[in-house]
């Protein structure tokens, strides 16, 4: 179970920012600082899947960067099994594996020699590695270019590999950022069966997308966050009604617009 309670994150505007400021002003936007995300909540339990939504610039990539504690939350708190990761980082680390648009791979060395490689930065043994990665190569259909340096590969291989780099190390919650971005129908659909996958060992995943199609094949919960702030946290039938539509893209737009009498 992970729950996460009144996430706020301010950065400072630089010179140039200032300089190139147009009338248009964003709220979040203040003298010196933008308030990237100024209070988010939600929720996910073992076995679930939450798919995050919110429309361009809303706070999502910001928000899970805060879950993989790469940054640390101005305020509010991230609790894994009790525990406050924003109080303990490490075990935050640990209990958390990331996928995020810049998880990056040694362009030298082949696929399996760089999912090996994190593998024993968490400290694994020789023995659960090799099963990890077979498992993952498996579960993630990358029989076929284990062996290839990872700057030779495509942006499916790429992706599933740094998947793979993000969970190898059995992490209590997974948090994905828009893991399917760029990929192709096959690939998209080998991410998909993997999140399931995952939702099946009970490991709950938390993943970030524009595609409510997605949603609709594997989430129980939704969360919507508009200008950084949360405005829905509940299962996806939850969303349905909030939203006054069975249609997900529908019931979206009337939640991020109020109309919910559409
Ligand atoms: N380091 C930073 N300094 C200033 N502003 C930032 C910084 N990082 C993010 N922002 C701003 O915070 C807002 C939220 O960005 P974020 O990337 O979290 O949105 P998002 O919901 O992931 O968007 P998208 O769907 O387009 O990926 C954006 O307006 C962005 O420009």
């Amino acid at each position: 179970m992970i729950e996460i309670a009144g996430l706020k994150k301010k950065f400072k505007l630089t010179k140039d920012h200032k300089k190139n400021k147009v009338d248009d002003i964003d709220p979040r936007e203040d003298k010196d600082y933008f308030h990237s995300v100024r209070n988010v909540s939600f929720s996910c339990a073992k076995g679930e899947v939450l798919g995050l939504l919110g429309p361009n610039g809303a706070g999502k990539t910001t928000t899970l960067r805060m879950l993989s504690t790469a940054l640390k939350p101005d305020e509010g708190s991230i609790t894994i099994a009790g525990n406050d990761i924003v109080k303990k980082p490490l075990l935050g680390r640990k209990s958390i594996g990331f996928l995020s648009g810049s998880t990056g791979l040694y362009g030298r060395l082949t696929v399996k020699e760089n999912i090996e490689y994190f593998a024993k930065l968490h400290g694994m043994s020789k023995k659960d590695i090799a099963s990890r990665c077979e498992e993952l190569f498996t579960m993630l259909d990358m029989h076929k270019f284990i062996d290839k340096r990872a700057e030779n590969l495509s942006t499916g291989m790429k992706q599933k590999a740094n998947i793979a780099r993000a969970v190898v190390h059995h992490p209590d919650v997974v948090v994905l950022d828009e893991p399917t971005t760029g990929l192709d129908i096959m690939t998209t659909q080998t991410v998909i069966n993997f999140i399931k996958g995952l939702k099946e060992q009970g490991t709950p995943v938390i993943f970030s997308t524009h595609h409510l199609d997605e949603v609709a094949l594997l989430c129980d919960r939704v969360a919507v966050i508009n200008e950084g702030v949360s405005c829905f946290d509940g299962t996806v039938d939850e969303f349905k009604k909030a939203g006054n539509s069975e249609e997900l893209n529908q019931a979206f737009i009337n939640i991020l617009t109020e109309k919910q009498d559409v």
